[in-house]
């Protein structure tokens, strides 16, 4: 089988269209979505990341400010913006952009941030409102996979769903979304047994471990669907996944590339939940 490339960046360019759009009625309603991202430090990563988030968000008709920080502030710095941009009206969505300073505490960074403004669905609060189903910010990343398979027709019900990667910003929030839609769900990671066993169960592979080409073909029951959240640089520098992709796309019936397939969504889900913040506000 050759499998189909979800070409993810012509999804997220649909997507910010329709984004967009509201964004413009919002306005007309006088109400501009403003994003605000904290860039502590001089990570090069970091930095383009942060600079595609901008302009993002001045493709959309949306405000967005970046806070730059030094590698050295104290959290209390932090904590005391953080402070300053949950009161600001003006601001719907605040990211802190990740990794921090190792003197720095994320989770009680994470946790500062206001539920309401907390766009990137990482705050406990909204993390239990994603389990229970209600009402939230869904993380980026994670969200984008599940539009990813809509926007391709694929009906994620009844299927048996295998994430590989159990961090908190990808592996555990995909899994629990793909439950939330009525998949059948086993995680794994670096500690299971036999992970061939598990994977080659797999109608939805998702890969999110963060080592090129760990997922080969052999990993894969011919027809799945493979999702590679993967973003590493090869020997070569080049922006490869978690994915032997040329091996596993003679395999699959649907893959994600990367570049183009995950990545460019999950800015655009970003700026779909800074959209939501921004209409949510005018009820508050
Ligand atoms: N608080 C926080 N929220 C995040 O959402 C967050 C973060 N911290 N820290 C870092 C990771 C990484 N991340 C990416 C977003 C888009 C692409 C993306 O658009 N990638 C393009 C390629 C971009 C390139 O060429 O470098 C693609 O896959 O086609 C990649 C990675 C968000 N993150």
């Amino acid at each position: 089988m050759t499998a189909v490339i979800i070409n993810g960046k012509e999804i997220a360019e649909k997507k910010k269209q329709e984004i967009a759009e509201e964004v413009k009625r919002l306005k007309s309603q006088g109400v501009t979505p403003g994003l605000a991202v904290i860039l502590v430090g001089n990570n090069h990563a970091s930095r383009t990341y942060v600079t595609n988030k901008q302009k993002t968000c001045q493709e959309l008709g949306m405000n967005s400010v970046l806070i730059e920080m030094p590698e050295e502030v104290s959290e209390n710095e932090l904590l005391s913006k953080i402070e300053e941009l949950n009161q600001d009206p003006q601001i719907h969505g605040i990211l802190v952009q990740l990794p921090l300073p190792a003197h720095i505490n994320e989770t009680k960074v994470i946790e500062s941030i206001s539920p309401d403004k907390d766009v990137d669905g990482f705050h406990p609060i909204n993390i239990g409102r994603m389990m229970t189903g209600q009402n939230t910010f869904l993380p980026c990343t994670p969200y984008g996979i599940m539009v990813l398979l809509e926007e391709s027709g694929i009906s994620v019900e009844g299927k048996h769903v295998v994430v590989v990667g159990r961090s908190n910003i990808v592996g555990k929030p995909a899994g629990q979304l793909f439950l939330n839609q009525h998949a059948t769900v086993t995680y794994c990671h670096s500690r299971t047994k036999d992970l061939m066993v598990h994977t080659k169960q797999a109608d939805i592979l998702v890969a999110a471990v963060g080592i090129p080409n760990f997922i080969t073909a052999e990993h894969v029951k011919e027809g799945a669907i493979v999702i590679d959240v993967g973003i590493n640089r090869n020997e070569a520098g080049k922006l490869c996944g978690d994915v032997a992709f040329d091996e596993v796309s003679k395999k699959a019936s649907f893959i994600t590339p990367v570049p183009k397939g995950v990545g460019p969504m999950t800015i655009t889900m970003l700026m779909y939940n800074t959209l939501k913040s921004a209409a949510e506000s005018i009820n508050r």
